[in-house]
């Protein structure tokens, strides 16, 4: 008897128990340590895994929030922060050095810190060659599903060729207008708070509510309660997956925490149902369709297909991407702000050299990509910002062939944690001023005289860089000139300087600072 093809016995075994243990077996034990084996061959240390845990145990001891004001003033806060976001890390490199190997469960990673390790790994690999460590897929699925930050392969071509044209010079041009209006409504809001005798505003809860509102409007032409419920339920979303030190790479991880993996689905779908009304209304206006916003792009890729690849979109993928840009589109962008006004509030002469700037090259001009690019030294600050507090704290990838990197081979499979924390507070890479904030350094040098070009990355490197870092700049400067022009900014006594991971770098406590409206 043969059924699909297999001989009789062999079918049956394919049902077994047996094929099934040895599956997980092979999947959990033989080939991680398979891996594993080829790593150290390589000659790359790490701290000791144990079964089923790998390193999370010790990862997750040490992973409580701790607040790096201790001793200090408020509003003296240090920004030497990677060993309180990344702790163990930072032990791990003083035994191991900056390349070495841990594991999430069974799951082997090779952690990178070192810029001339990634230069050489990355310039072997085509980005569509490059994977998403299969593990964060799965556990961030409810967040992302398969849009463009996880897709991969032809797909992922696919995908970046249609969604790329939404951030064209000329696109962004008509989404500044958006932007001022909604930063002008916060605005609003905070000189009404400031008026009833409250000046203390959590700046980041404001900035964060307030981007979401933008994408919203800018990439989906949506408005109002909508958008407002999305925005909501995403961050509840990351909230419920990201809060907690979780398993991820355990063995039957999933069923440590039965009401986190329930609620994650149940935001999940409520969020697919907004965005798939959205989708739905605007799909029956398509031969109409004038916006060439990411949804309208995202439509008529999908109406029409794509000439070389000739797909369409599915509905999941419409729904996939318009959650992943909802998110990505928002969350680190007005991170960047909020460490910008913190950061500003403790260096007020630079609160003042950008107001200078902005009198000198705005003016009463209306705010528009053009005039935006005059601001210099708000593009320094903002990438030393994001040098100190680097709202994307990392970047992954999984080799989908072996890489060779001088006389090493990394294995296919292998999983990549690229530390941008590390990489930015690197003292061997940006001298010993490394933890202070120098907007200056940025003057002449696009990499801000950091001695390794691949030892900058908020955005990412290679073919897989960031697609939206056009747009975040703009609306970075928006929200930062109507800002800067009505008000002055001070690290409240009540701030917290307590910088963690929460998929993002977030301030745990919020973003504290006194408020006072400009003369
Ligand atoms: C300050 C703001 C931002 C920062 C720091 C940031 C950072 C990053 C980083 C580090 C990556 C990973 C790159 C890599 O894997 O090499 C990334 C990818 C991505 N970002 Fe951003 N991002 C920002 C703003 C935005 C905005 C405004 C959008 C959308 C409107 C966006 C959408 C995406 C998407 C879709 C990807 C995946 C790209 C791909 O894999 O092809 N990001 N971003």
């Amino acid at each position: 008897m043969e059924i699909l093809g297999l001989p009789g016995t062999l079918a049956f075994f394919s049902f077994s128990p047996l094929l099934l243990l040895f599956r997980l077996t092979f999947s959990w034990w033989i080939s991680p340590i398979y891996t594993h084996l080829k790593l150290k061959r390589c000659g790359f240390g790490g701290p000791p895994p144990t079964f089923p845990l790998g390193n999370i145990q010790e990862m997750k001891k040490k992973n409580t929030v701790t607040s790096v004001t201790s001793s200090l003033l408020p509003s003296n806060p240090t920004h030497d922060i990677h060993s309180t976001v990344f702790p163990y890390f930072s032990r791990w490199q003083n035994s191991h050095g900056k390349v070495f190997i841990y594991w999430l469960g069974t799951e082997p990673f090779l952690y990178i810190a070192d810029p001339e390790f990634l230069k050489k790994m990355s310039t072997e690999v085509l980005a569509k060659k490059w994977g998403k460590p299969r593990v964060f897929r799965h556990d961030r699925d409810p967040l992302f599903g398969n849009g463009l930050v996880m897709v991969e392969g032809n797909e992922w071509v696919r995908h970046r060729h249609v969604i790329a044209p939404a951030f064209s010079p000329l696109n962004l041009k008509a989404m500044a207008s958006m932007m001022s209006e909604s930063t002008n409504e916060m605005i609003e809001r905070w000189i009404a708070r400031i008026n009833s005798g409250n000046s203390e505003i959590d700046v980041e809860k404001e900035v964060v509510e307030t981007a979401g509102e933008i994408i919203a409007k800018t990439s989906f032409g949506m408005k109002g309660r909508n958008a407002k419920e999305v925005s909501e339920k995403l961050r509840a979303l990351q909230m419920s997956l990201f809060r907690t030190t979780r398993y991820v790479g355990v063995p039957f991880e999933k069923c440590f925490n039965v009401m986190k993996t329930l609620e994650a689905k149940k935001l999940g779908k409520e969020i697919d149902q907004l965005l798939l009304s959205v989708i739905t209304s605007r799909m029956k206006s398509i031969k109409r369709q004038t916006q060439e916003d990411l949804l309208g792009l995202l439509l008529q890729g999908n109406h029409q297909g794509d000439e070389k690849l000739g797909k369409t979109f599915t509905t999941r993928d419409l729904l996939d991407e318009c959650k992943t840009f909802f998110f990505a589109g928002h969350e680190t962008t007005a991170l960047a702000i909020s460490w910008t006004l913190l950061l500003l509030a403790m260096h007020e002469d630079w609160q003042n050299q950008l107001r200078d700037e902005i009198r000198e090259v705005v003016g009463d001009k209306e705010l528009d990509i053009n005039v935006l690019a005059g601001l210099k030294k708000m593009k320094w600050v903002m990438n030393e910002v994001l040098r100190l507090y680097p709202t994307a704290p990392n970047v992954q990838r999984q080799a989908r062939e072996d890489i060779q990197v001088d006389n090493l081979r990394i294995p296919n499979g292998t999983n990549m944690w690229i530390d941008v924390v590390a990489m930015h507070h690197d003292q061997a890479l940006w001298g010993k001023d490394v933890n202070e904030f120098r907007p200056e350094r940025f003057m002449n040098d696009v990499n801000g005289g950091c001695n390794h070009k691949m030892g900058y990355l908020p955005f990412g490197f290679g073919g897989r860089t960031c697609v939206g870092r056009n747009l975040s700049f703009m609306e970075y400067k928006i929200v930062l000139t109507l800002l800067l022009s009505r008000f002055s900014f001070k690290v409240s006594p009540g701030y917290n300087h307590s910088p963690s991971i929460m998929l993002s770098l977030r301030p745990t406590y919020g973003l504290h600072l006194l408020v006072q409206p400009l003369n």
